[in-house]
């Protein structure tokens, strides 16, 4: 296992970390896989099935083969993230009149977030270098997820949190496991800024997802999904974009086990972002090359909260290697959509509801065809964003949708 630059190629060994190459370009892991037999591989991941207290019984570390071979478990901090619920919705289904369609909640992993399954292995990687001191830039979910991980493991987490735009929840939770949460006026952005310029020098092990090893864990979405299905993935798979890590971590992972032979087709991704903050979309929908930042970016779906995604040229090539389409949809669609994911009883934070909003309307303009399958990725829990929340009922509550009776509420 290496590291290899994805502008200029430069490698470097696993054993060092860095947020970038000198360069400037974005690192990737890079793994030799010519060795490993894939059909092992699906009958040694069935039978880690059956673990209860091993790290192999966690959703990401079961897969550790092609996450990160070399890593002594001793180093592993792990929550036994993952093993997530992949589910149907027969009514929604039948609203969009697609032939089948699936969710896959995230949401469901110890922390409320899909970001457990990358944290786990940039803190162990760190761990395993001799770091104890982890930072991040955050909207709320990887700063809840990063100070999680670091209790567990016995160390310390300092995270940049934007004074507005944010759920109150998020920094709650992070405040909660213990982290040192640093307020600023700015976006995510500016606090990736200032990581990149001062994390070294302030001797900080840097948990987003410009941390390769993040994008590794977050394989493990694709990777668990595959396994759920009896390796048989949909047509599309819907993810929401606002970092793009997921867009990165699940193409990579698709890629892996198409080179094995463990699936026999490459799913479609579609991403779908926010119309406040979507500058991966603009600048693909006009088939740019140069990403222009958003100084404002302005959404309700608070984890889409950014503006100038770091890895968008990884993003990038990934669509371009999976036939992927990007398409932007509102705060209202979005809204509109977390109702119908909630009132199914899968429930989930706006962000990942962006995923159904933008299955609809690639339905409508027929990129997607009604007789195909799709499943959408929901990152975050319902509970994540109260605000939201309170918002949200309360207009249902007015409008009818609702109904709560004075019985109810002093019963
Ligand atoms: N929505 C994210 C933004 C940070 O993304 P990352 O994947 O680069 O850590 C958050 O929860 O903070």
């Amino acid at each position: 296992m290496k590291l290899v630059c994805v502008d200029c190629s430069a490698e470097r060994s696993w054993r060092e970390f860095s947020m970038a190459c000198s360069c400037g370009g974005r690192l990737e892991v890079v793994q030799d896989l010519s060795r490993v037999d894939g059909e092992r591989l699906k009958t040694l991941f069935h039978e880690r099935l059956a673990e209860r207290m091993s790290v192999y019984a966690s959703g990401v570390w079961r897969y550790k083969e092609l996450i990160f071979p070399e890593l002594p478990e001793e180093y592993i901090v792990t929550k036994f993230e993952g093993n997530t619920g992949l589910y149907t919705s027969e009514p929604i289904r039948r609203k969009l009149g697609i032939r089948e369609l699936y969710f896959k909640a995230q949401s469901e992993n110890p922390s409320g977030s899909f970001k457990d399954n990358g944290m786990t292995v940039a803190v162990s990687h760190g761990r395993s270098l001799g770091y104890n001191r982890f930072a991040c830039a955050s909207t709320g979910n990887t700063s809840s997820s990063l100070a999680m991980y670091a209790a567990m493991g016995e160390c310390t987490s300092q995270v940049y949190v934007p004074n507005r735009s944010i759920s109150m929840n998020k920094v709650l939770q992070t405040l909660a496991y213990g982290a040192q949460v640093i307020r600023f006026d700015g976006t995510y952005d500016d606090g990736i800024r200032f990581l990149e310029q001062h994390g070294a020098e302030l001797g900080l092990y840097v948990c987003n997802s410009v941390n390769p090893f993040r994008i590794e864990g977050q394989k493990s979405i694709i990777y668990e999904t595959a396994q759920n299905l009896n390796w048989e993935l949909p047509d599309w798979i819907l993810i929401p974009g606002g970092a793009l890590s997921n867009v990165s971590a699940l193409g990579k992972g698709l890629r892996d086990l198409k080179n094995l032979g463990m699936i026999d087709k490459v799913p479609r991704i579609a991403l779908i972002q926010a119309e406040g903050a979507s500058p991966f979309h603009r600048m693909m929908a006009a088939g740019k090359e140069q990403l222009t930042p958003e100084t404002h970016p302005a959404t309700k779906a608070s984890a889409l909260n950014i503006g100038n995604p770091p890895s968008w040229q990884i993003a990038r090539r990934v669509l371009q290697l999976c036939q992927g389409v990007t398409c932007s949809v509102s705060d209202e669609e979005i809204l509109a959509s977390k109702r119908m994911i909630d009132q199914s009883g899968i429930g989930c934070e706006p962000a990942s509801a962006a995923t159904l909003a933008g299955l609809s309307k690639l339905l409508n303009d027929q990129t997607i065809g009604k007789e195909e399958s799709a499943l959408c990725i929901l990152t975050g829990n319902l509970l994540k964003d109260t605000e939201i929340l309170a918002e949200t009922t309360d207009e249902m509550l007015h409008s009818g949708l609702a109904h709560v009776t004075d019985e109810v509420v002093s019963s």
